[in-house]
């Protein structure tokens, strides 16, 4: 690096600007480095981004929002995301019939900013049939309540630092029922892990459940990209630079793929797995895992309640009424229905999967209309045993690497990453 370059050159470069590289620029910059956030794409938020597409609201892929994860609370003025709650619960199709599981204490609760929601006027069969069908034993129950009862009391340090083994061990250790897991659990987990063999981390898992007991599912009235567009509103002006991609890095910063070079003393890569690797040689990624989520739109609500249902069979992996958890995401008198199956397209297409929604919901599914299909590689890392929850970002000298990757698969995981990278690039720059 020439002196002009040296003095021009920013303290740090954040490549890529998902919750990861907006949590570490924020960082950076609340600590008076000078930053700039290069993003390839035409805007933040990485694997949380919404569409708006003829007064639809297509998050690009479903997701929820949790309000108990604790970067969500430090950074983020929830009130200001306007949120809309869930039910918290679910509904799984068993091969006994639709089975109703919600926390009925706090159903009608309202999420931080969020209106109350009304009841749940139906639609899904009650749960008391399905349980006496014995899909779900006192035992069973008992030992789900055991589990999160340990999860929601014990501090998350100690859940973490536990033995790690594969969640089908964890539920089988735990003493839940071979058929509860099949017909309720997997079905479930499946859409959290994007996984149906649940070999994802236990230690992943009790952190989901410890989420899931101590927050509210919701979703931003605007799609889950105001939440990224929050961080970056966070940002001082011109920090964030879009449709600026990394091509590679060099001795003295970046070099981009218009062939420019961006000097900068240090670089953290808060890119997709996939891309750290390539630019960081010899940086070890886990696999990933691949979503898709069709939206549909209908004239009538298929279902009145805030819920998500899930389906034994994993035809699908779940699926809910947008529009029943917050009417922003269609235009008037239009529901919103978002179903998600693992992988890419499933054998036989978008119109299998209506069939199966017409057997889930119960209605006739013809006239809905398609509104748009994501399919997202990559949209969680594997999270196989044993997995470290939390990895330093220290790549190299000046080099550092963060993501969903080096700690969860989830808006936590990216957030903790982020700001685990600002941590130790500050560190570093105050040893000199
Ligand atoms: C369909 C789906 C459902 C999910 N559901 C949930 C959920 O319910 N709950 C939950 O907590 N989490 C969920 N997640 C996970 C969560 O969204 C991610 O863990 C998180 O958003 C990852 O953030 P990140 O910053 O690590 O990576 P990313 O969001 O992937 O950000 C990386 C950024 O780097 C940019 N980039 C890539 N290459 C370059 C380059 N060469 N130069 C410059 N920029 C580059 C990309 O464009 C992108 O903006 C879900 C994810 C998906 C996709």
């Amino acid at each position: 690096m020439t002196r002009e370059q040296r003095s021009s050159a920013d303290d740090v470069v954040v490549v890529g600007a998902g919750l990861a590289g907006l949590a570490c620029a924020l960082d950076l910059c609340g600590a008076g480095r000078r930053v700039t956030l290069l993003e390839a794409s035409d805007g933040v938020g990485g694997r949380m981004r919404t569409d708006r597409r003829d007064g639809f609201l297509l998050d690009r892929g479903f997701q929820v929002f949790t309000t108990s994860y604790p970067q969500v609370r430090r950074r983020l003025a929830l009130r200001g995301l306007r949120l809309r709650p869930f039910t918290a619960g679910l509904v799984a199709h068993t091969s006994a019939g639709p089975v109703r599981l919600v926390d009925p204490t706090r159903r009608t609760a309202p999420a931080p900013g969020g209106p109350r929601t009304g009841g749940a006027p139906g639609g899904v069969a009650p749960s008391a049939g399905a349980l006496s069908g014995g899909v779900l034993t006192g035992r069973d129950l008992a030992a789900l309540a055991a589990l999160s009862a340990y999860d929601t009391v014990l501090p998350a340090r100690v859940v973490k630092r536990r033995a790690d083994r594969t969640t089908a061990a964890a539920l089988s250790r735990a003493g839940v029922s071979r058929r509860a897991v099949d017909e309720v659990l997997r079905p479930f987990l499946a859409g959290v892990f994007l996984e149906d063999r649940l070999e994802t981390s236990a230690r992943f898992f009790h952190l989901v459940l410890r989420s899931m007991a101590r927050g509210t599912p919701c979703l931003p009235a605007d799609g889950v990209g105001a939440v990224p567009a929050m961080l970056a509103a966070g940002l001082p002006q011109g920090v964030v630079r879009l449709e600026t991609p990394v091509a590679a890095l060099t001795d003295g910063g970046v070099l981009l793929t218009d062939g420019s070079e961006r000097p900068a003393g240090r670089v953290v890569v808060a890119t997709d797995a996939p891309t750290a690797a390539r630019l960081l040689p010899g940086l070890r990624i886990p696999g990933g895992r691949t979503v898709t989520t069709y939206y549909h739109a209908a004239d009538v609500p298929p279902l009145r309640e805030p819920i998500l249902m899930v389906d034994a069979t994993l035809t699908v992996l779940g699926t809910c009424v947008l529009t029943e958890v917050s009417p922003t995401y269609a235009p008037p008198g239009t529901a919103l229905v978002s179903t998600s199956v693992l992988g890419g397209a499933p054998p036989g297409g978008e119109p299998a999967v209506r069939r199966r929604l017409a057997e889930l919901y119960g209605t006739d599914t013809g006239p809905w209309r398609q509104v748009a299909v994501y399919t997202v590689e990559g949209a969680l890392p594997a999270m196989t045993p044993p997995w470290p929850l939390s990895r330093t970002t220290r790549f190299a000298p000046g080099r550092y690497v963060a993501g969903d990757h080096r700690a969860t698969g989830s808006v936590q995981g990216a957030l903790a990453s982020g700001t685990r990278a600002a941590r130790e690039v500050l560190a570093d720059l105050a040893r000199g």
